[in-house]
């Protein structure tokens, strides 16, 4: 192979630029073109597509900044369905007119998905991003777990419950970009907590996390008293006896719940009314808020009113979405290190010929290594590609914390995962400098190279 695309796809991350950072000076040893498309499939679906070449003269070009946030390529959840016969030859027609000789798609199940659409015309591999952590399987055989009632009826699937595994037989054991946005939750909580502790309150903070508990569970390292996550429902009376419990003792409380959480009926309690993104993802807004009203009609204004702390439940209790900042900014060290490896080996499955492979991170003596898996190992029987639940193992229902399990698997990613260099970047942002200057967007420089096909 001679030339390479890589595209960025789905929801960004703080480690986008490292993988492409990690695959392109692995293309420049092994004297490879990369190209990079952008805003995702958007920019293949585009007549124009246009790209950027991210490494002229075997150089990566300045702009291209491994500890930078987000993508320098943009990203997009533009829908490139199977179904679209004439728009995926579309696709790859503009891909082999600019000599592309394979296609590096960095995202999560939903870009996995996509990117496999266009197996069947041009080699295409995965190298894995998504803050949610859910790209790949507890353990292989999980994928045997996703049952239709209806078979004719994809929306009739779903998951039944797994079984005891080891954290060696995870496959992706982690998704670059799940470390930074733990960090940012994490200190979230940690902030948020002495201000609920000084004034006697009920925090409830919302993470991301879709479906899966894994951000939640890893903002155990700010400490909160409890956590909420999708995969283990909600009982709204031993909730609050939790609550009270914890304010008799500290005179408040501080829970963390994951976007994705549902009651015992299976309902989700985010609002998931409001509608679909362009990738078809329902939109979950207002977890903490339904959390924070079943806390309300199950904590009687009474109850604060007699501790002499607040006039009504409604004034006690307050909700913070942590939002957007956990999947923005400077990636922490970990991210870093693992998403340039991933980035690398995504070329070097390209040219060994492991089309339709994923680089994966896999759990091994103690520690991680970079392996791959091939995708079709995580389709289902109806061959649909699905997100990855926190395994239930790694949560104690009963304390609404992490397992020993849970313990053990966050510890092999976190221990050490923040480095010197990722304390002084804090150092710059009381410069004078930025008082004056106007912030420099890189999109400006990268638009200087985009070039485009003629039509
Ligand atoms: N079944 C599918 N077929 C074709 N394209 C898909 C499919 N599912 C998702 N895509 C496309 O893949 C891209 C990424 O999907 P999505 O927005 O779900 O993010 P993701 O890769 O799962 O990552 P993240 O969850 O971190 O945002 C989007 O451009 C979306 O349109
Ligand atoms: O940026 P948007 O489109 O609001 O998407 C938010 C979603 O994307 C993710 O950050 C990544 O999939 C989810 O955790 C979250 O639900």
């Amino acid at each position: 192979m001679n030339r390479i695309g890589i595209l960025t796809a789905g929801g960004d991350t703080p480690a986008l630029n490292a993988t492409i950072y990690g695959a392109v000076i692995r293309a420049n040893q092994l004297r490879v073109e990369v190209f990079g498309f952008i805003k995702g499939f958007n920019g293949l679906l585009n007549p124009e597509a246009p790209h950027v070449h991210l490494n002229p003269l075997l150089i990566p070009i300045p702009e291209l900044d491994p500890a930078r946030g987000g993508t320098i390529l943009g990203a997009s959840r533009d829908y490139v369905g199977s179904d679209d016969r004439e728009i995926v030859l579309q696709a790859v027609s503009r891909l082999k007119r600019l000599q592309i000789d394979g296609l590096i798609c960095v995202g999560g199940d939903g870009t996995l998905n996509g990117m496999m659409n266009l197996a069947d015309h041009i080699p295409v591999v995965l190298a894995p991003k998504t803050i949610d952590n859910d790209l790949g399987l507890n353990y292989p055989d999980e994928v045997n777990e996703w049952v239709r009632s209806d078979e004719n009826d994809p929306k009739s699937c779903r998951k039944e419950p797994g079984r005891p595994f080891r954290l060696e037989e995870m496959i992706n054991y982690v998704t670059p970009g799940y470390a930074s946005a733990v960090y940012v939750t994490s200190r979230s909580v940690q902030r948020i907590r002495t201000t609920a502790e000084s004034h006697r309150r009920i925090a409830i903070i919302e993470v991301m996390g879709r479906d899966s508990g894994m951000i939640a569970l890893g903002t155990a390292y700010g400490q909160p008293d409890l956590i909420m996550v999708p995969e283990v429902p909600i009982d709204p009376e031993i909730l609050a006896e939790k609550v009270i419990r914890l304010i008799e003792i500290q005179k408040h409380a501080l829970m963390v719940v994951s976007e994705g959480v549902r009651d015992a009926s299976g309902r989700f309690l985010g609002d998931v009314t409001a509608g679909t993104d362009p990738a078809g993802n329902l939109i979950y807004r207002g977890a903490a808020e339904t959390v924070k009203n079943m806390l309300v009609d199950q904590l009687s204004d009474h109850y604060f009113i007699g501790k002499r702390r607040h006039e009504s439940a409604e004034a006690a209790i307050f909700v913070r979405k942590v939002g957007h900042d956990q999947r923005g900014g400077r990636p922490i060290r970990f991210d870093r290190l693992q998403a340039a490896l991933l980035g690398a080996k995504a070329v070097e499955l390209l040219l060994e010929r492991r089309y339709s492979e994923i680089a994966t991170l896999s759990y091994r003596d103690g520690g991680l290594e970079v392996e791959s898996v091939e995708s079709h190992k995580l389709r289902d029987r109806y061959g649909v590609i699905h997100y990855r639940p926190m395994a239930p193992s790694f949560y104690d229902a009963e304390r609404m914390q992490p397992s020993a399990q849970g313990v053990e698997y966050l510890r092999t990613i976190f221990t050490n995962s923040v480095s010197h260099g990722d304390i002084e970047a804090i150092l710059p942002m009381f410069s004078t400098g930025n008082l004056v200057q106007p912030y420099h967007s890189v999109n400006v420089d990268v638009h200087k190279r985009i070039r485009r096909l003629k039509p």
